[in-house]
């Protein structure tokens, strides 16, 4: 192998001139980033323990064959559940450690969704059986909603929950292929039960999508139970990424599980066979999808920061063109144009870490006030958790790609830590709700505002993030037609709601300016960082702003020489604006992000780890190059 010098990998910060040129205390910036001194402690702590744990390491990934990539996840799913016993972590502790061990696992949609569906849905009898025992991890869940015929339509599933109130039992069966249930995380090869979501059917009668508490393995020895049909759905894109989750498909062949395994919080089925639905409104059964679409916008700011972070660090290092006198040439960080297309990407990793704060204060309002029997704010916060999801997830997929590219050929490479972010990520914008659909259901929402502005029968003014509504004059023009041009119209309407969320984006941004924000400097580069978001956006979208009179040309040709100055006052700090992520070279995974920007000498060690160099001569020299090289080809068998 060759060697590279221990001076040229140790020791030496290359980005060291970059950091001193930073303008504000970047410090006190991690500790915004993080939230509060508090979180910045657990993060920091947490996140050095997993980077100095040889048990989580991850960079051979991208060479692992399926079973020993998996095998593998469920050795360190077990390994960090140890670590979370033995070190009496507390629930904060544990899920920062699962964000750092950075390995999509079954334990995700155990505790991100069989755990939150019995919370939600459950009553608390229910809940006293089922938690303890989901909290011991003693049982396994996932969340089997979707099917192989539907994902998105919620309403059309086909799988079947029959009650038999002989037996006081439910029979739940897929009468149909499309029934199979396909898509769940976890229930692969690892889940023991599952939320499985099916239409119930109560005494002939049909009354739409329940859950259910369903299980599928024996807690013996593993083997599917009686009527269970289980397994993998295999590959997905990519090397590594995703593929650590084995994503299921399950059929049920008349299974029988007691009549108290259905969620009952919302609608209940008495012994005798009736049906009652409770006080509260039907759409929390779609609940936990809320709290989940909550918890990705707060990922979204995670993802798009880290690649952000990789590609800031490598085009400081990076110098192509612009020698003068023999000197070194341009930093690529320097050329105008990789400004206008990072520096933008910085500004949304911000915005979208406190846009992610602020849906999670909703997220909390909400609940406390379902508590309470108050369901008023229930259609702003699922068109808020969707939008927001859509448009988050959306930028953040587009962002990382750009980021790659923003790396040149180096970005491509598996060591650059990109393609298996993007591939890990990219799903985020069909899990959860389909993007477009989400948006639809946001355009619904916001028509359905739009037609009672200024109706004599409702008095209500809007509210919350559609307040601004009724000062729109000519929303009231568009009143007439547009819910029965709905489907026609849905195209544009997808792009009035994404100009909605956007919107909300970035006066959540400026509420956060107005609050007091400790630190030299700090909130003077959240100011430039918030006018690049909004500026950015406006010189994008400038066609429609100047075809429907909300600015001149003048304004936008301001707009853009503005947004130029800007990304000057960005340069010099760019580099300590990533530092304050506070990640460490393990969590980023990527050598061209390395802290110390010693890339190149790090890059030439990668290569000639990769199993391809471990003999100078490849296996099949000699059945195929050789046979070529003379001739020998039109005999050899190949
Ligand atoms: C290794 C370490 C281990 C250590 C241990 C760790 C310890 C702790 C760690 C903690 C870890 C946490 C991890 C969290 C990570 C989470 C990981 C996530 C992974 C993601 C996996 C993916 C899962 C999934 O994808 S699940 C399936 C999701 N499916 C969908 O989203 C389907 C999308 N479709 C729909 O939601 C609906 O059908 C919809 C919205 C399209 C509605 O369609 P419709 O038919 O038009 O509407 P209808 O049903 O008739 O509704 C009418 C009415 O209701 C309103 N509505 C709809 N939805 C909602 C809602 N959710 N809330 C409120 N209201 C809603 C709708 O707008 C209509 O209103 P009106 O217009 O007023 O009538
Ligand atoms: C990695 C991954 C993990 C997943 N994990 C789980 C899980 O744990 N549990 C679970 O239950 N599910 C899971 N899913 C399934 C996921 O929730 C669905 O795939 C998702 O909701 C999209 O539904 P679909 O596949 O039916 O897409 P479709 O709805 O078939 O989408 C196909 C296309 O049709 C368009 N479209 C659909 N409806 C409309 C409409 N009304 N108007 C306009 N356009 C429309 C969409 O925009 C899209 O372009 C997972 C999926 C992935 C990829």
């Amino acid at each position: 192998m060759e060697g590279v010098g221990e001076e040229e990998m140790e020791g030496v910060d290359h980005l060291a001139h970059e950091r001193n040129k930073s303008e504000f205390d970047v410090d006190a910036m991690k500790i915004v980033w993080a939230g509060s001194p508090h979180a910045f402690d657990v993060s920091d702590r947490i996140s050095k323990l997993v980077a100095s744990d040889p048990g989580f390491r991850k960079d051979n990934r991208s060479t692992l064959s399926r079973k020993e990539l998996f095998k593998n996840t469920l050795r360190k799913a077990a390994y960090a559940w140890k670590t979370i016993v033995d070190l009496r972590l507390s629930e904060e502790e544990a899920a920062k450690l699962r964000f750092y061990v950075d390995e999509p696992a079954f334990t995700d949609l155990h505790w991100g969704m069989f755990i939150p569906a019995i919370k939600g849905q459950g009553t608390e009898e229910q809940q006293q059986k089922w938690l303890p025992l989901a909290y011991k991890m003693q049982i396994i869940g996932c969340y089997a909603q979707t099917e192989l015929g539907h994902g998105s339509n919620v309403q059309g599933l086909e799988t079947t929950a029959t009650f038999d109130s002989q037996t006081d039992e439910f029979i739940i069966h897929s009468p149909t292929l499309t029934s199979s249930k396909w898509w769940p995380g976890g229930l692969g090869k690892v889940a023991t039960h599952a939320i499985a979501y099916a239409r119930l059917i109560v005494g002939g009668r049909e009354h739409g999508v329940h859950g259910f508490i369903v299980q599928l393995r024996s807690l013996e020895d593993h083997s599917p139970l009686l009527g269970i049909t289980v397994g993998d759905i295999g590959m997905k894109f990519g090397n590594g990424a995703y593929n650590t989750m084995d994503n299921g498909v399950l059929q049920f062949d008349h299974v029988r599980i007691p009549r108290n395994q259905m969620l009952m919080r919302v609608s209940q089925v008495t012994c005798e066979g009736k049906y009652k639905q409770s006080d509260v409104p039907r759409q929390l059964v779609y609940g936990t999808m809320v709290y989940v679409r909550q918890t990705i916008v707060a990922d979204a700011s995670c993802a798009l920061s880290r690649a952000v972070c990789i590609a800031t660090r490598y085009s400081a290092v990076r110098r192509q063109f612009g020698s003068q006198n023999g000197g070194p040439e341009t930093q690529v960080i320097d050329y105008k144009t990789q400004q206008s297309r990072l520096f933008p990407l910085l500004a949304s990793a911000y915005a979208f870490r406190f846009i992610g704060e602020w849906l999670k204060w909703l997220y909390a309002d909400v609940t406390q006030r379902l508590q309470a029997n108050d369901f008023s704010t229930l259609p702003e916060a699922h068109a808020c958790t969707a939008g927001l999801k859509s448009l988050t997830t959306t930028a953040t997929a587009d962002g990382i790609e750009e980021c790659r590219k923003l790396c040149g050929g180096h970005g491509y490479l598996c060591s650059s830590g990109l393609p298996e972010l993007f591939a890990v990520y990219v799903p985020a914008c069909t899990y959860e709700g389909d993007n477009t659909v989400l948006l639809l259901q946001v355009a619904r929402f916001l028509m359905k505002t739009v037609s009672q502005l200024g109706s004599r029968l409702s008095s209500k003014k809007p509210v919350g993030t559609i307040a601004y509504m009724t000062r729109v004059e000519h929303l009231m023009q568009c009143r007439c037609g547009v819910q029965r041009g709905f489907a026609e119209l849905s195209a544009d309407l997808v792009e009035a709601a994404v100009a909605h969320c956007q919107l909300i984006v970035v006066s959540k941004f400026i509420e956060k300016l107005q609050q007091e924000i400790p630190g030299k400097g700090v909130k003077q580069q959240l100011e430039v960082l918030c006018n690049i978001y909004a500026l950015f956006l406006l010189h994008k979208h400038q066609g429609d702003f100047l075809s429907t009179g909300c600015i001149t040309p003048k304004h936008a040709a301001l707009a853009n020489d503005e947004l130029r100055s800007l990304y000057s006052q960005v340069r010099p700090n760019a580099i300590a604006l990533v530092d304050a992520f506070n990640y460490t070279d393990h969590y980023l995974g990527s050598i061209l992000g390395c802290y110390d920007g010693n890339v190149y000498p790090k890059l030439y060690e990668a290569a000639w780890k990769d199993p391809l160099n471990e003999s100078v001569v490849p296996d099949g020299y000699h059945l195929y190059i050789r046979p070529l090289l003379k001739q020998e080809i039109r005999t050899a068998r190949l």
